[in-house]
């Protein structure tokens, strides 16, 4: 479960944002949809604690993260916030397995092999994993990149324009699999898009 109370944030005076409240419970997916510009990526950073709000909660399950420190935010996003990225980032020396496998890492949990080569099959990327992540389209690396959000089973996935490189039929299936991979382990799933294709796939939406 993911709640926001009065998040308020400024990157300076004459930039300053007061966002509505949000609440996404498990199994829940909720859209978020603004113009390029209103703020949906700061929004998402400030869901995951990236930045931090001027003002406000952001609570996840029972802990409200603006009360941890800075290195208890970042231990407590490890093991409980998957974040799909605009533009999918990875480790490009390593091979798309050992991609996956850094988010136990990160999370100081055991490096689940198994649980990988699941997701890539679930996926459909398992002739992929011992390649680098750059020889793989962006079709592929945006599926490695939910794989990878989805490796410590989070209670939250949080996803910012997750279709907006993709032709129709990939945003129909990435959209597919995050909804699915959210329902199989129970997480809350919000995504930020100015993508109106995806507007008939959420009955959960909020306009910024
Ligand atoms: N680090 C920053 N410092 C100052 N202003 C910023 C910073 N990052 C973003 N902004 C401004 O804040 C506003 C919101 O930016 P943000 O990236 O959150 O919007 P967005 O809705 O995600 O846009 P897009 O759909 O184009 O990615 C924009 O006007 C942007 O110029």
């Amino acid at each position: 479960m993911l709640a926001t109370n009065q998040i308020t944030f400024e990157y300076g005076p004459a930039k300053q944002f007061s966002f509505p409240d949000v609440h996404c419970a498990n199994r829940e997916a909720l859209l978020i949809l603004g113009r390029s510009g209103t703020g949906k990526t700061t929004f998402l950073h400030l869901l995951a604690l990236l930045l931090k709000p001027k003002s406000g909660s952001v609570v996840i399950d029972k802990t409200d993260l603006t009360k941890l420190s800075v290195a208890e935010t970042a231990a407590f996003r490890a093991k409980h916030v998957g974040i799909v990225y605009q533009k999918p980032h990875f480790v490009s020396a390593l091979s798309v397995m050992d991609n996956l496998l850094m988010a136990n890492y990160l999370a100081n949990k055991p490096q689940d092999k198994n649980r990988a080569r699941e997701l890539a099959t679930q996926l459909g990327f398992s002739e992929q994993l011992n390649k680098k992540t750059n020889q793989l389209s962006q079709g592929e690396q945006q599926r490695v990149s939910i794989a990878r959000a989805v490796m410590n089973q989070p209670d939250v996935i949080l996803a910012d324009e997750p279709t907006s490189s993709l032709d129709d039929e990939n945003t129909s299936r990435v959209v597919q699999l995050l909804r699915e991979q959210s329902e199989q382990i129970g997480a809350s799933l919000i995504v930020v898009t100015h993508d109106q294709r995806l507007k008939d796939a959420f009955q959960n939406r909020v306009i910024l």
